[in-house]
C-alpha cells in the first residue's frame, strides 16, 4: 500500500522552509565587480556631499553685497582678479568689487556669496586689467551649490541586502569604497535524477528525454543570486543517487535534486533522506503544480527535492528555493512580489488545490492583464519560456473567468516582498 501523504498549506510549507533559511557571509570585492551583487553592510556617508560650496555654473564669483544697488540704469563693475577651474582653489580672500572667474564644480572662493553666469556678464579690459559689468543684483547664496545640500555626513545611503545597481555603484565610488562589502553567494548544487534523462547533446532514443530541468534550475539559481553548481544527472538507482547526494552535501550550501520525490517505484529521494538521517519538513503541498515538492534538512542544510515535472520544478524553485538564496544574500524581501491583475482568459477548470498558472503580464491602458502562457500541465516546458508571473488561483469548486481580479506573483521584479502568503481570495466568492 502506497504511503498516504497529507498536503500542507503553501503558507505553512514556506514558513517551515524559512525557519532554516539563514544569512550567509560577507566578502569584499573590488568596486568594478560590485554591480549586481547585494550589499553586506549599510553604506553610510562619511562626508558631506558636496564637501564644499561650489559653483553650479561657468561664471564669476562675487560678494553678493557688492551688487545690491545694481540695475539696468545703474550697472556695477567688478575687477576680475583671478580664475579657477574645477579642482582648483582660489588662494586669497576676495575684496569688495572683485570677481573671480570660476568654472562649474570649482570651490567658491572665500567671502564670495553668489555666482554670475558667463552669459550675463559683459567682459571688457582697461589698462591691462579685466573687468565685468552686470545689470542686476544678486542675492546672498544665488547660484551656489552648498556644502551638504545633497547628503549629510552620517546619512544611510543604501541598506544592507540591497541590490547594487549602477546608482549604488556611483555612491560607493563617491564615498571611497574601492573594496565593497557584498554578500557571499551561496553555492547551490543541482542533481537530476531519472533513468530517462539524456544530456543535451545526445540524440533522442525511444522512451528518453533530454534533461531540461538541470539547466533551467541552474539559470534560476543564477537569477536569484546564487552560484549554480551542476553535479550531474543519475539514473534511478538508489545507491548511486544516495552516494551522489551525500557527496554533494559536502560541496554546497543548498542542494537541489529534481525528480524521484513522488510515490513511484523509482522515486528514491524519500528513502535517501531517511538513510541520510535528514528530517523531512514536508512531502506534499496543497498546490499545483509542485504538490510533491519535498524539503528536508540535515544539520540545518536544506535539501530541496523538486519535482521532475518541469513546470512543477520551476514553480517549486521560485516559491521555496529563491527566498532561501535571497535570505542568504541578506535580502529582507526574499519572496516574490504580489500584485493584482485582471485575468486575461477564462480558466474553467476548478481544482481543490491552489494553482500557480504560468502567465504573461501586459499593460492595457492602466490595467495589468495576466494571461496564462499556454499548455498548463505540470509537465509543460514550452509555456515557461513566455512566463514572467505566476497567476494564483486559489483552490475551490469553480473555475475563473476572463476579467476577474487575481493575485499574481512577479518573477521579473527585483523588489520582492517580505511575505506574500496571506488572504488569497478567489474573486468569484
Ligand atoms: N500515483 C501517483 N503518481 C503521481 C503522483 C501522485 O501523487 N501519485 N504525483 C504526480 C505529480 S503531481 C507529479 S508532479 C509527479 C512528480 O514526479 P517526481 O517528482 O517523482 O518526478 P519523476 O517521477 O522523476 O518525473 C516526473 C516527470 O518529469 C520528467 N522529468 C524528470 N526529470 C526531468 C528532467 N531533469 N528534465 C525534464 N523532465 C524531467 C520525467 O520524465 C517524468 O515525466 O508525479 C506524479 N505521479
Ligand atoms: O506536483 Mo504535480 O506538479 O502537482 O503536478
Ligand atoms: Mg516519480
Amino acid at each position: 500500500m502506497v504511503e498516504k501523504r497529507t498536503p500542507l498549506a503553501i503558507e505553512e510549507a514556506v514558513r517551515k522552509v524559512m525557519n532554516f533559511a539563514k544569512n550567509g557571509l560577507k566578502e569584499m570585492v573590488p568596486i568594478e565587480l560590485a554591480y549586481g551583487r547585494m550589499l553586506a553592510e549599510d553604506i553610510v556617508a562619511d562626508q558631506d556631499v558636496p564637501a564644499f560650496d561650489r559653483s553650479p555654473y561657468d561664471g564669476f564669483a562675487i560678494r553678493s553685497e557688492d551688487s545690491i544697488h545694481t540695475s539696468t540704469e545703474n550697472p556695477t563693475i567688478f575687477e576680475v582678479v583671478g580664475e579657477i577651474g574645477a579642482g582648483s582653489v582660489y588662494p586669497k580672500e576676495v575684496e569688495p568689487f572683485q570677481a573671480v572667474r570660476i568654472m562649474t564644480g570649482a570651490q567658491i572662493p572665500e567671502k564670495c556669496s553668489a555666482v554670475i553666469m558667463l552669459e550675463l556678464a559683459k567682459e571688457f579690459q582697461n589698462e591691462g586689467k579685466n573687468y565685468i559689468e552686470i545689470k542686476r543684483s544678486y542675492k546672498d547664496g544665488e547660484n551656489i551649490s552648498f556644502r551638504a545640500e545633497e547628503t549629510h555626513k552620517g546619512m544611510v545611503l543604501a541598506k544592507k541586502g540591497m541590490y547594487i545597481n549602477p546608482g549604488i555603484v556611483a555612491l560607493l565610488a563617491t564615498f571611497g569604497y574601492s573594496q565593497v562589502p557584498v554578500a557571499k553567494k551561496p553555492i547551490v548544487g543541482v542533481i537530476a535524477t531519472g533513468s530517462e534523462l539524456l544530456e543535451v547533446n545526445e540524440a533522442l532514443e525511444p522512451g528518453k528525454i533530454r534533461n531540461s530541468n538541470s539547466y533551467m534550475v541552474l539559470a534560476q539559481i543564477q537569477k536569484a543570486g546564487g552560484i549554480p553548481k551542476y553535479l550531474g544527472k543519475f539514473s534511478d538507482d538508489f545507491e548511486t543517487c544516495y552516494t551522489e547526494v551525500k557527496k554533494a552535501l559536502e560541496q554546497v550550501d543548498i542542494l537541489i535534486t529534481t525528480g524521484g520525490v513522488s510515490v513511484g517505484d523509482y522515486d528514491y529521494l524519500p528513502a535517501i533522506y531517511q538513510k541520510l538521517g535528514a528530517s523531512v519538513l514536508f512531502n506534499k503541498i496543497a498546490m499545483r503544480p509542485g504538490s510533491v515538492t519535498t524539503v528536508a534538512q540535515l544539520n540545518h542544510k536544506l535539501l530541496f527535492g523538486l519535482s521532475g515535472n518541469p513546470s512543477a520544478c520551476y514553480v517549486g524553485f521560485e516559491l521555496f528555493v529563491r527566498p532561501c538564496i535571497k535570505t542568504y544574500l541578506f535580502n529582507e524581501t526574499p519572496h516574490l512580489k504580489r500584485v493584482r491583475a485582471r485575468l486575461g482568459e477564462n480558466f474553467p477548470k476548478p481544482n481543490p488545490f491552489t494553482r500557480f498558472i504560468r502567465g504573461k503580464l501586459l499593460y492595457e491602458e492602466e490595467n495589468l492583464i495576466a494571461t496564462p502562457s499556454g499548455f498548463d500541465k505540470s509537465s509543460a516546458v514550452s509555456s515557461l519560456a513566455s512566463t514572467d508571473a505566476l497567476i494564483v488561483l486559489p483552490g475551490g469548486t469553480r473555475g475563473y473567468e476572463k476579467g476577474m481580479t487575481v493575485d499574481v506573483l512577479l518573477l521579473e521584479d527585483r523588489e520582492g516582498s517580505q511575505w506574500p502568503w496571506y488572504d488569497f481570495v478567489p474573486s468569484y466568492r
